[in-house]
This record gives structure tokens, sequence and C-alpha cells, in this order.
């Protein structure tokens, strides 16, 4: 499997056209780009990822207090996602408080390095969000940046996934997937992913490709949300993750997402004059509970997408209208 050539852009510069015109074709073909100088040093990673080392380290029944069936739920055990997989979710903007709440049930006290890092973390996704997203913008089309930038994405917020992959045993069972294929319920996620690699990401004809990591640079991914708002101009793509033997693996992905109650409704200048909508407007929140319905507290692995909830909701309101008419 040959890697994937991706478009590199260096954040700390006005981008060239010529790179614009590249990521206009990689957001359209894959999804996916990298980004480099984003300010974010390798001794900050390494004190974050020591310190969720400490949290994930901590004994099962610890953990669980934090688990899908108590009442904070930050953390996904083992055997959801998969039996390889664990993460502890810390949300936005407040992420020391967020941080705080968890670390008081995992460490019976408030771990403040732990909160202070992921604030500073947070804080540094949040402005790279504002970069990235007046990027994606000026990509798509001269004079969006201005025109939707305050209009649509000013309410954004974002989330942290930190990821936690233990190390399948050595046995010959061919590949092992630490996430199952899946695309994110974001506009946008950013990711960091360790030195292992294994993060693959689905191509239109349906392969599977490797995004090998590199040191110093960012995945970045379209979501669901902005794949809809743009009427299919960004795409969401599938990605999973594929272990390797005896190895652990360690990322953190950032979601950057609309305001729950925000109608997601692709501007007139992306639908055309043949009004070709791909998306019917829909609420956000909408579709985070149709996938969260979708398959009980499976959310994050499931391969249903938004595409998927348009289905549904036109199906949904076809036959309320024909029982409607019918009942006339
Ligand atoms: O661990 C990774 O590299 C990918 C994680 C991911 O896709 C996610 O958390 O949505
Ligand atoms: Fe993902």
């Amino acid at each position: 499997m040959t890697p994937l050539q991706l478009p590199l852009l260096d954040v700390s510069q006005p981008l060239h056209p010529s790179v614009l015109s590249a990521l206009n074709s990689a957001c359209r073909d894959w999804g996916f780009f990298h980004i480099t100088n984003h300010g974010i040093s390798k001794e900050l990673y390494n004190k974050i990822y020591i310190l969720c080392k400490e949290v994930f380290n901590q004994p099962l029944d610890i953990k669980l207090k934090l688990g899908p069936s108590a009442s904070i739920n930050t953390y996904t055990p083992h055997f959801i996602a998969s039996p390889f997989f664990e993460s502890l979710r810390v949300s936005g903007p407040d992420f020391y408080n967020s941080a705080k709440k968890s670390s008081n049930v995992l460490f019976q006290r408030a771990n403040s390095d732990f909160c202070e890092v992921l604030q500073e973390y947070g804080n540094k996704m949040i402005d790279l969000s504002k970069k990235i997203i007046s990027i994606l913008l000026n990509c798509l089309e001269d004079g969006f940046e201005k025109k939707y930038h305050e209009s649509e994405f000013i309410r954004c917020h974002g989330y942290l996934r930190i990821n936690n992959y233990s190390a399948p045993g050595n046995f010959d069972t061919g590949e092992i997937e630490g996430l199952g294929k899946h695309t994110d319920m974001s506009c946008f996620t950013i990711l960091y992913q360790d030195e292992i690699g294994g993060l693959q990401v689905r191509s239109k004809r349906g392969e599977w490709v490797n995004l090998t990591p590199n040191e110093g640079t960012l995945v970045v991914n379209i979501g669901d949300l902005l794949q809809a708002w743009s009427n299919g101009r960004l795409r969401s793509s599938e990605h999973r993750v594929v272990l390797k033997h005896c190895v652990n693996r360690f990322s953190m992905a950032f979601f950057w997402c609309f305001e729950d109650e925000k109608v997601i409704k692709a501007p007139e200048d992306l639908v055309g004059e043949e009004n070709s909508r791909l998306y019917p407007p829909f609420i956000c929140q909408d579709y985070v509970k149709f996938r969260e319905n979708s398959e009980s507290g499976r959310f994050d692995i499931v391969g249903y997408t938004v595409d998927d909830f348009t289905l549904k909701s036109t199906s949904i309101s076809k036959d309320f209208n024909s029982k409607r008419s019918a009942s006339i």
C-alpha cells in the first residue's frame, strides 16, 4: 500500500494560491490534509502523554466511575469501540474544569498539572481551529471567509478525545482494528497521532490507504457537519485505526463542532442555480442524537454518516406527508 501524498500547510504563513488549489483537491477527494508550524511543542505533547498515561493506568473500577453508566460519562472503556481502545473526553472551552471533574474521581483530588496542560492544549486547538476554518472558507470560494466566518462559525466549540490503544498480543489474526470505520461528527478534527502509525483513510473506490505519521505535523480531517454545510464540496471520509502486534498507540483528536441548536444549511452560493441541495437543512443536535441512538452507545465507531441521516429524515418526512395527505 503506497502512503498517501497530502498537502502540508504551514499555518504560520499566508498561503500561496497553489497551496490553496492543492488543498481544494485534497478536501474534495480525501477530506484529509496535514498542517505544520501549528505552535504546539513536542514538550507539551510529552507532558500530556505522561499525564494521560497516569489516567489510563488507573484501576478499571476507578475508571468505570467515569464510564458510560456513570453521571460524568467522560470515559469510554475497552470493548465498546474495540477490545483495544479506551478514551477520555475533555470538553471546552473550560477544559480545566472538565479535566478536573474527571481527575477528582480518578485521583480523589484535582490533578492541577493534568488540568492546566489540557487547558493549554485546548486553547491552542481553538486558535488553530479558527485559522483552519478561515483557510477552508478561502479555499472553497473567494470572499467566503468574509461572508461566512462570523455569521456561520462564530459559535463553534470543541472537545478533546484522548485515545489510548493497547497492544494486541502476538497472534496471527490478520489486521486488527483498534478503532473501526467511521466518519467524524465534527466540522473538522485536528488529530495528533504518535509515531506508531495505523491511521487509514478510505478512498472513494473503497481502498484503505495509510496516513503515515510525520513528526511535527498534525492531521486535519473534514467531518460530517462541514460536508453537509459545504453541500458535499468538502468530503468527510471514512477512516479507521489498524494496530500492530505488541505495540501500544496514543492519539488525541480535537473535534471542532457547530453549536447544538445550529441549523445546518448550505449557503445558496454552494447550492447553485439548479438547486442541487444534497442535505435538507437539519439541526446539529438531531444528527448527533441520530448517531448516538443508531447503535446504543457505540456512536463513535459505527459506519453511520450524515448521508444515512438524510436518507432517514427524508423517508420520515415523505412518510409523514403521505400519511398527512391520506388523512385529509
Ligand atoms: O487514533 C486515531 O488516530 C484516530 C482517532 C479517530 O479517528 C477519532 O477519535 O475519531
Ligand atoms: Fe475519527
